[in-house]
């Protein structure tokens, strides 16, 4: 039939697939892999054949197959700096991800699990707006160390398809509308978004920023660098530190915030003092949105999984809901912005962009 668009977020724990006809979704599921099963394979392209085969054992099961696709598009992962936009997937984008050029992400398997299923269809593979979409005012990259140059990575599909969606509700326009938008999940990034364009981030992914369930965000440099010297860390060891065996994960052992609040329900003192620590942090990097927006704030906008969390966002309204209104948006909308990226495309409406 070749009319159905399959979308595909690979996160760190579940790779997210969806089947869309014409106007409405199909079919979707968001695969959960245990961590036997994520725990085999050395990193994360490795997990390329296994997660492949879990999205053909999704279509079968739908009934379908390849043959049935229009096109396949993936969720972006960490390529180069690049405009926010709808990409073909070619093979210099390919080698880069294969190759981690620019760090390693679950989401770098996007672009390479959409090809993969792409040509068994004999169709194109695309991505929408990767996590490096870079619209930063040069003013932001400079870091303070010469040699070290401040990037943009950022949940850019679920920022800018979040803030287009609640501004179209109170009848406001992204492109015309100031808006601070904190996507908070397993990893966090909070963008300072100016007439539709993230003028500057919060990059958690490279250590900026609020702690969060696994990521420490930023530390002391002086005493990280005396830890890393003292324990002989290596990158490896340096990056699962930072980002994994971080942020709350090191405090109390666990990353699933739900758990967390129900400890603090029960009444862990400890768990409640780490995770108002996590807030105080998150409202901290708004407010220091709200200064690259010159105090000109339209909108706050709490998104991701930890949204659903009313302890963390009443924390965090009550440290900023003076800079502006705050409106929450719990999880995301990754799935349906990739698929409205690719319809653009497919209908004319927007040209595919070249890596
Ligand atoms: N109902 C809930 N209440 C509180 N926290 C929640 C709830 N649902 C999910 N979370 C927390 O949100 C976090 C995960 O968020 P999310 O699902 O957005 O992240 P992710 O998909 O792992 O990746 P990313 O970091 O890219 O967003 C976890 O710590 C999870 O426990
Ligand atoms: C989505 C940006 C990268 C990260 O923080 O995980």
């Amino acid at each position: 039939m070749k009319d159905l668009i399959l979308a595909l977020n690979p996160g760190s724990t579940s790779t997210k697939v969806s089947l869309y006809n014409e106007k409405t979704e199909v079919a979707t599921q968001t695969i959960r892999h245990s961590t036997e099963e994520i725990g085999q394979y050395e990193g994360v392209i490795d997990q390329q054949e296994f997660r492949k085969q879990v999205i053909l054992a999704f279509m079968k099961d739908e009934g379908f197959t390849p043959d049935d696709l229009r096109a396949v598009v993936g969720r972006g992962g960490l390529l180069k700096p690049i405009p926010g936009g709808t990409y073909i997937v070619g093979e210099a984008m390919l080698n880069d991800l294969k190759e981690e050029k620019y760090n390693t992400h679950a989401s770098n398997l996007g672009a390479i699990l959409a090809h993969e299923i792409a040509v068994l269809g004999g169709v194109d593979a695309y991505i929408v707006d990767p996590v490096v979409v870079d619209e930063m005012a040069d003013v932001a990259r400079i870091s303070g160390l010469k040699g070290i140059e401040r990037r943009s990575v950022v949940h850019a599909l679920n920022q800018k398809a979040v803030a287009r969606k609640v501004l179209e509700q109170q009848s406001k326009e992204y492109e015309t509308s100031n808006v601070i938008v904190a996507h908070l999940g397993g990893g966090s990034s909070i963008a300072a978004h100016e007439n539709g364009k993230m003028i500057d981030v919060v990059n958690g992914l490279d250590g900026e920023g609020p702690f969060t369930p696994e990521r420490t965000g930023g530390l002391p440099l002086f005493d990280f660098a005396k830890m890393i010297l003292n324990d002989q860390l290596n990158l490896t060891e340096i990056k699962k530190r930072l980002a994994g065996k971080g942020g709350v994960n090191s405090y109390l052992s666990e990353i699933d915030l739900r758990r967390v609040l129900e400890r603090i329900k029960n009444g862990d003192a400890e768990a409640e003092l780490i995770v108002t620590a996590m807030t105080y942090q998150i409202a901290k990097a708004i407010g220091e949105m709200a200064t690259v927006l010159k105090g000109k704030v339209d909108l706050i906008i709490l998104t991701g999984g930890a949204a659903y969390g009313q302890f963390v966002v009443e924390h965090i309204e009550e440290r900023v809901s003076w800079i502006a209104p705050v409106a929450v948006k719990p999880g995301e909308m990754e799935m349906d912005a990739l698929y409205e990226g690719v319809t653009r495309v497919l209908n004319g409406e927007e040209e595919a962009r070249q890596y």
